[in-house]
């Protein structure tokens, strides 16, 4: 059937590339292939190698168009957990992911990836969008806490799971095998870094404890591979400081904070030409990277970011390859007019292997 064409054509593809990436013979490229071929006559689907999950797990993050961060692409670190089978052994291979990414602070990209699916039918699934993230209760006075995650937030509190009530509550683990019920976890204490942020001169947050996680780990996209789809594979990098800066904390739609800095800073508020809200977007991105380099936990501004990724491109240039991406999400969201980035144009061609969107697990 064409399913099985499809599954065909990507699979070959996949295993040519992935083979001639690595080094292997030709022989060897088709002796896999002619392997792989006949997996998929026998059963309709296939089992990647550790090295083929590995590789096509790194070729997917340097396909990434909407990632500034792809200069490291090749020093990801891959660990296979698909013997992974009850919600304890899944949530087991995450407390272990967090913990070897986090490393004290020096962080190190990795992906664990879980089973694909079978038969149609997805074997694993992680509700949460990123393995740690802030919860938001919604009040008759607004939100309190991240408003990103409120839908998420409310669906954990029907699951059973109670949270302190303050603006920075680390939500809990939300796995589901083969279509079950939903089990949380919470957070091993202990586990979960956090950085307090502080302005290295202004006293910015004045009474409201402002911090953010160090790690962000996705953990709702999929990944697929030469044809076969992975729908848990949760990976992280370090933030970009604008992320946490000119994002998470200053939108209007999240925790909206520039105008409580632009007070703390003394600015006049009643008028946009006085550019407060840029004078209290920059002080924040000061305070942010100042916080994480204080404490030792690996994050990258948006300038050197921009000129790591212009040194992508060549290397892709070199290996014959065009850095294709997409724009208007490569641009930082604070001034970036200042980088090259805003300054080239790039095709925003789908290459795979590709990490892709899943329709959330818990709407
Ligand atoms: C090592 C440090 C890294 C940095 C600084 C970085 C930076 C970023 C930033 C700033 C974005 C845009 C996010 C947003 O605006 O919401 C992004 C998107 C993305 N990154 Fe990276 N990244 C890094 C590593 C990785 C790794 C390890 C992977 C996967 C293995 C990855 C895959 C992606 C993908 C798939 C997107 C698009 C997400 C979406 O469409 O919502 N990145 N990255
Ligand atoms: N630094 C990171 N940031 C990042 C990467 C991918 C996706 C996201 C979250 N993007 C979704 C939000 C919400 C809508 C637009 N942005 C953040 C990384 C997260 C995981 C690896 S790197």
């Amino acid at each position: 059937p064409a399913a099985l064409d499809g599954l065909r054509q990507e699979a070959e593809s996949f295993i040519r590339a992935c083979s001639r990436e690595r080094g292997l013979s030709d022989a060897e490229a088709e002796r896999r292939w002619a392997e792989v071929r006949g997996q998929i006559e026998a059963t309709g689907t296939y089992a990647h190698t550790f090295e083929e999950l590995e590789h096509g797990a790194r070729m997917a993050w340097r396909n990434a168009n909407r990632c500034i961060g792809r200069l490291f692409w090749n020093r990801l670190h891959v660990f296979d957990a698909r013997a992974a089978d009850t919600e304890e052994k899944v949530f087991e291979a995450l407390t272990r992911h967090i913990a070897f990414a986090t490393n004290g602070g020096e962080i190190r990209p990795s992906i664990t990836i879980f089973r694909p699916a079978q038969d149609g039918g997805e074997q694993v699934r992680i509700w949460n969008h990123q393995l740690l993230r802030y919860a938001g209760y919604e009040g008759e006075t607004g939100v309190v806490g991240d408003p990103a995650s409120v839908a998420f937030t409310q669906a954990c509190r029907s699951l059973g799971w109670q949270g302190d009530g303050t603006p920075f509550d680390l939500l809990p683990l939300v796995v589901q095998v083969r279509g079950g019920a939903p089990r949380w976890f919470p957070l091993p204490e202990g586990l979960a870094l956090e950085v307090p942020l502080a302005h290295p001169e202004i006293d910015l947050f004045q009474g409201f404890d402002t911090k953010w996680y160090a790690v962000p780990i996705i953990s709702d996209m999929g990944l697929e591979i030469g044809g076969i789809s992975y729908s848990a594979a949760p990976f992280n990098g370090w933030y970009m400081g604008t992320e946490i800066g000119a994002r998470n904390l200053s939108d209007e739609s999240r925790y909206n904070l520039l105008p409580l800095i632009a007070r703390n800073l003394g600015l006049d508020t009643s008028s946009n030409a006085s550019l407060w809200k840029d004078r209290a977007l920059v002080e924040l991105n000061v305070a942010v990277l100042h916080s994480f380099k204080r404490d030792g936990v690996s994050i990258v501004d948006h300038h050197t970011a921009a000129q790591q990724f212009g040194t992508f491109q060549r290397n892709e240039a070199r290996e014959g390859r065009e850095a294709t991406g997409r724009w208007s999400w490569l641009i930082p969201p604070l001034s970036p007019a200042t980088t090259d980035i805003f300054h080239s144009r790039f095709e925003d061609r789908e290459l795979s292997p590709k990490y892709f969107y899943q329709r959330p697990a818990y709407l």
